[in-house]
């Protein structure tokens, strides 16, 4: 088997300078391109690249993924800040590269992830799963101070899954008398309120409080170290080569959806 060739974007940052590192050290990648600020995103740049992997801004992440296309590259994006108009034009991109639609032999995939964390993508999983058996929920997510979006994309993700799986079972919003001082009530995602927390020392963490009269349940995921995002990334890039089309969230990759 020919070695994946992997570009990078962002290759400067916090996540892109341990990705480079880590597909340099993994079997069966080649590590053919690092891309950053002010770096043209194109064929000639992306090196003869297979997958292009995005850890950018927010800002310039879905650009850079029409770019990637473009140049006939799959992408994996763990860059925040996608939401539903932002994925359909991908969608879109990706139908008008393959008109007869995402399957063909060779047609290009994306994945999106917002967290690559295993512990993130299990507690997310869980917590979609919980949703529906309590009447209150709200999330908490903690990041590091250097972190230029609020919420975090895993919160925004698990928020929107569980306002899905609410949905589904016939629950309203939590329960909330707040009359005044609705700005010390976190963010409102799909009908979920979202705490963000910003404390040096931290990296990414993630709590989802669920209540019942008279109980709770909260769970709870710590990446302490970006390397916890590694595995994940690197079977992402190992994934999207065969897998068509647009997918949202590493759970798909892990058979957890
Ligand atoms: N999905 C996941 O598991 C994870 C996702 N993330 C997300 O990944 C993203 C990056 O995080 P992090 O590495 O901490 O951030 P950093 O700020 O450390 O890195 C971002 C890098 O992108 C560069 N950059 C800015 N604009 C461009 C551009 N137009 N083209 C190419 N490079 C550009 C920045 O350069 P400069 O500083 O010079 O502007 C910087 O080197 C964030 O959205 C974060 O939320 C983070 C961790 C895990
Ligand atoms: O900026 C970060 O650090 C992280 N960003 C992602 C997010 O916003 O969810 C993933 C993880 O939480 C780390």
């Amino acid at each position: 088997m020919t070695d994946i060739k992997v570009a990078v974007l962002g290759a400067a940052g916090r996540m892109g300078t341990q990705t480079c590192a880590a597909v340099e050290a993994a079997e069966g990648l080649e590590l053919v391109a690092r891309l950053d600020h002010g770096d043209p995103v194109s064929r000639d740049t992306l090196a003869g690249a297979d997958v292009a992997v995005d850890f950018t801004v927010p800002s310039v992440t879905e650009a850079n993924v029409h770019a990637v296309l473009d140049a006939g590259v799959h992408a994996v994006v763990g860059t925040t800040g996608w939401d539903d108009e932002s994925r359909a034009r991908v969608t879109a991109h990706l139908a008008e590269l393959s008109p007869r639609g995402t399957g063909g032999q060779g047609a290009l995939g994306v994945l999106i992830a917002p967290n690559f964390g295993l512990s993130a993508v299990l507690a997310m999983t869980f917590a979609a799963k919980a949703a529906r058996y309590f009447e209150s929920a709200e999330v908490v997510e903690l990041h590091h101070p250097n972190k230029v979006d609020a919420p975090s994309g895993t919160a925004r993700h698990t928020a929107a899954a569980i306002a899905t799986a609410r949905a589904e079972a016939g629950l309203g919003t939590s329960p909330d008398a707040t009359e005044v001082g609705w700005e010390a009530r976190g963010a409102d995602v799909d009908g979920v309120r979202v705490h963000a927390v910003r404390l040096r020392g931290l990296v990414a963490h993630e709590e989802i409080l669920f209540g019942n009269e008279g109980e709770q349940l909260v769970i709870r995921q710590d990446s302490f170290d970006r390397a916890s995002f590694m595995p994940g990334v690197l079977l992402a890039i190992r994934s999207v080569v065969s897998r068509p089309g647009l997918t949202v969230g590493l759970e798909h990759v892990l058979d957890l959806s």
